[in-house]
């Protein structure tokens, strides 16, 4: 049986605060999102102090709602309402004074970056099935061949780029309202990952979400670019929409796993961009098959050909299956995408950056 709602917050009532009430009678639960056994929410503090004060409060309210059956990853973040007062000046050593993620400014126009011709988002239904990965290795396989790449990495839950692609330093802002852009491996970066402390929860109200993407477009000193690819988060959220709906998306690419569950959910992320107009380009299968190293053998841990198969439904274009591969995971840990080496692995992402070069895409 699926978890519902109310279990969920039937559990959460169980955290008395140390000053009294619950997460639930103190309406401090914001944004919760069950999805395929994959639970999000946002408990909002009624100020930066106090949110300071939470942490272990946001931890056993992970480790209660993870106990529930049916419930197969839990992400609660903390957030806070913005102080009125104006903060301290920061120390000369302080990371630049970035606010990230206050209220969208309000404009008429596309957040779309000056100077970018192409923009494509990558997106998945569901949460790792290597959406990051394929975002990194495309944007080292297109610089390779001479294109001007951005990648941003837009996923508020989980940031993976600075890790993959072994950046993660915080960016300069000299005049705290222009943030310069990072680089890495030939291509021109930011993550949201970059402007947070490591290993912190903090993550915003909808409105909050949209004023961070909208700072990661518009704030950040992109320059010319042939392309920017978008890591989105997994799913269909707030984040999702915005971009969908705000920042001119040239078309998206849809990753998934041949597994059945994943592709379930990568049919809902389909959807949406096709609600939202965004063209979609074409699906790239990963993780669909496993050659043994020591025998040779081929095997498809997660079923194969499913994507495949979705694509010919949908009538879009199968833009590449990517074997399921140590040396890809080991490379995107170290910091250095496989496809900046010579080999197998590298040569289906150099294949898969030619497809979109040739379609005119990129
Ligand atoms: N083809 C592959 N072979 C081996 N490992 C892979 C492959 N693709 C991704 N991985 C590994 O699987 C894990 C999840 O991948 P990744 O972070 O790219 O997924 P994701 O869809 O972006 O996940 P999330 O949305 O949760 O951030 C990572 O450790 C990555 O190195």
């Amino acid at each position: 049986m699926p978890v519902t709602r109310d279990q969920i917050l039937g559990e959460l009532q169980r955290l008395t605060l140390p000053d009294g009430g619950n997460l639930v009678s103190r309406d401090m639960i914001r944004a919760l999102t069950i999805d395929a056994g994959q639970v999000r929410y946002v408990i909002e503090a009624p100020d930066p102090a106090t949110a300071r004060k939470m942490e272990a409060i946001r931890a056993a309210s992970e480790e209660l709602v993870a106990a529930l059956p049916g419930v197969t990853r839990v992400a609660a973040a903390l957030t806070a309402h913005e102080e009125r007062a104006a903060p301290p000046p920061p120390p000369q050593s302080a990371p630049p004074s970035l606010k990230m993620g206050g209220h969208p400014k309000p404009t008429t126009t596309a957040m779309r970056p000056e100077g970018v011709k192409h923009i494509i988002a990558i997106g998945s239904g569901k949460g790792g099935v290597g959406k990051s990965t394929v975002s990194s290795n495309l944007a080292v396989a297109l610089a390779a061949k001479g294109k001007k790449v951005g990648l941003l990495d837009a996923d508020i839950y989980g940031p993976s780029q600075p890790r993959m692609m072994g950046c993660d330093k915080r960016p300069a802002s000299p005049d705290g309202e222009h943030i310069e852009a990072l680089h890495a491996h030939g291509v021109t970066m930011m993550s949201i990952g970059n402007m947070l402390d490591e290993g912190k929860a903090v993550v915003w109200r909808g409105p909050m979400l949209m004023g961070a993407m909208q700072q990661l477009l518009t704030q950040v000193q992109w320059g010319e670019l042939d392309v920017l690819l978008i890591d989105l988060p997994p799913g269909t959220g707030d984040v999702q929409l915005t971009l969908g709906q705000r920042s001119s998306l040239d078309g998206a690419i849809v990753v998934s796993t041949p597994q059945d569950v994943a592709l379930l959910d990568a049919r809902k992320a389909i959807d949406m961009f096709q609600t939202l107009k965004v063209p979609l380009f074409g699906m790239i299968e990963n993780m669909s098959s496993f050659i043994c190293p020591e025998c040779g053998h081929e095997a498809h841990p997660f079923g194969h050909g499913g994507v495949a198969a979705e694509a010919q439904k949908l009538g879009v274009p199968l833009l590449g299956s990517l074997p399921l591969d140590l040396e890809t995971r080991l490379a995107g840990d170290s910091g250095r995408p496989v496809a900046l080496e010579g080999g197998v692995q590298a040569r289906a992402y150099h294949d898969l950056a030619d497809r979109l070069i040739e379609a005119g895409l990129v």
